[in-house]
């Protein structure tokens, strides 16, 4: 785990500030691809959706390159946009292409180490070297690492090249993700980090007590509702999924988060065999990167690094949600 400098990589745990918070940094790659390769919301022209130019770098371990890849599958992008997969191990050199344990390799350079693809974009690059990272091959730097803007753009940017007309963020309901968007992130997505990652108690508890608030919320909208806007699927419900099929087998235990289970929660965990039974979505889930990046690569939370074999999931049981409509994804 670390992070570079000036281009050279630094073996560093986070810092947290003076009173024990988490503080996640901010993804520093922020362009846009988009249809016809003009400006995105920052300003930089460019970056034209067109087959095989851009490259996605992810952990199966990882919420948040999760999602990139769930929308790679549901907008039908695997032939356009390729993937290649890092290690589930984290250690003294960041995120590893070593294939020994689970990595695909770097299918564009053959690179060891994540963190060469940041010094390729710039050789003094300063900053976390994180997933997911998508790359452009044409101009050799990085487009995007951030996540939450990088399933934005695969909704949209690459309809023209597929067949697909599925709109995860439609315009009338824009409002509503957003506002759900802006809870949930820092509560929940971001809320089980903040108490996993805390170095004091307060700290910890302050977190563990906004998780289980919100989930309990969730919990309670879901109840009257099939999905978190109502009776379409979108990416506020997505956005979720992935830390929440985290919950029961890491967040509970590795990051203290347990005073419920998603098991306990009745809607919500229907909600969740729902998505993960939604077609093409179980195959981006692979749980042995997932329990073995955290339990292993933790070592300061999880000290011999013992991954442990349960909890039984269950996710393809019956998810009993037939009860309350539901019209889908939105399409265009
Ligand atoms: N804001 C980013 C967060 C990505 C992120 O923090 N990814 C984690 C993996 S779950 C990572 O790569 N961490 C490595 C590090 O922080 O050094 C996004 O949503 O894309």
């Amino acid at each position: 785990m670390g992070l570079l400098i000036d281009g050279k990589w630094h073996d560093q745990w986070y810092e947290n500030d003076r009173d024990g918070h988490f503080q996640r940094e901010s993804a520093k790659r922020r362009h846009w691809v988009t249809a016809d390769g003009s400006p995105g919301s920052d300003g930089y022209a460019g970056f034209k959706a067109e087959p095989g130019r851009y490259h996605l770098y992810v952990s199966l371990a990882c919420p948040w390159a999760h999602r990139t890849l769930i929308y790679r599958k549901l907008k039908q992008l695997d032939d356009l946009i390729g993937v290649s997969v890092v290690s589930w191990y984290m250690a003294e050199h960041g995120w590893t292409f070593d294939k020994l344990s689970g990595a695909s390799g770097d299918a564009l350079d053959d690179f060891q180490y994540l963190y060469q693809r940041y010094t390729a974009d710039d050789p003094s690059y300063t900053g976390r070297v994180t997933v997911p990272v998508l790359w452009d091959r044409k101009q050799q730097g990085i487009v995007n690492n951030e996540s939450s803007e990088i399933i934005r753009m695969f909704n949209s940017a690459f309809d023209g090249l597929t067949e697909s007309r599925l709109d995860l963020y439609p315009e009338p309901l824009r409002g509503e993700i957003d506002a759900l968007n802006a809870r949930i992130y820092p509560a929940v997505n971001n809320g089980v980090y903040r108490a996993g990652f805390a170095t004091s108690q307060e700290a910890y508890e302050q977190a563990f007590d906004e998780v289980f608030t919100e989930l309990d919320w969730l919990d309670r909208r879901l109840s009257a509702q099939r999905y978190l806007t109502g009776e379409y699927l979108t990416e506020a419900d997505w956005r979720l999924f992935t830390t929440v099929l985290r919950f029961d087998p890491v967040y509970y235990g590795h990051f203290k988060c347990n005073l419920r289970r998603i098991k306990d929660y009745h809607n919500l965990s229907g909600w969740l065999r729902e998505l993960y039974q939604w077609p093409g979505v179980a195959e981006t889930v692979d749980l042995q990167h997932i329990k073995g990046h955290y339990y292993s690569s933790h070592r300061n939370i999880n000290a011999n690094g013992i991954v442990p074999k349960g909890p039984a999931l269950e996710l393809d049981a019956p998810h009993n949600r037939d009860r309350l409509p539901s019209s889908g994804i939105w399409s265009r």
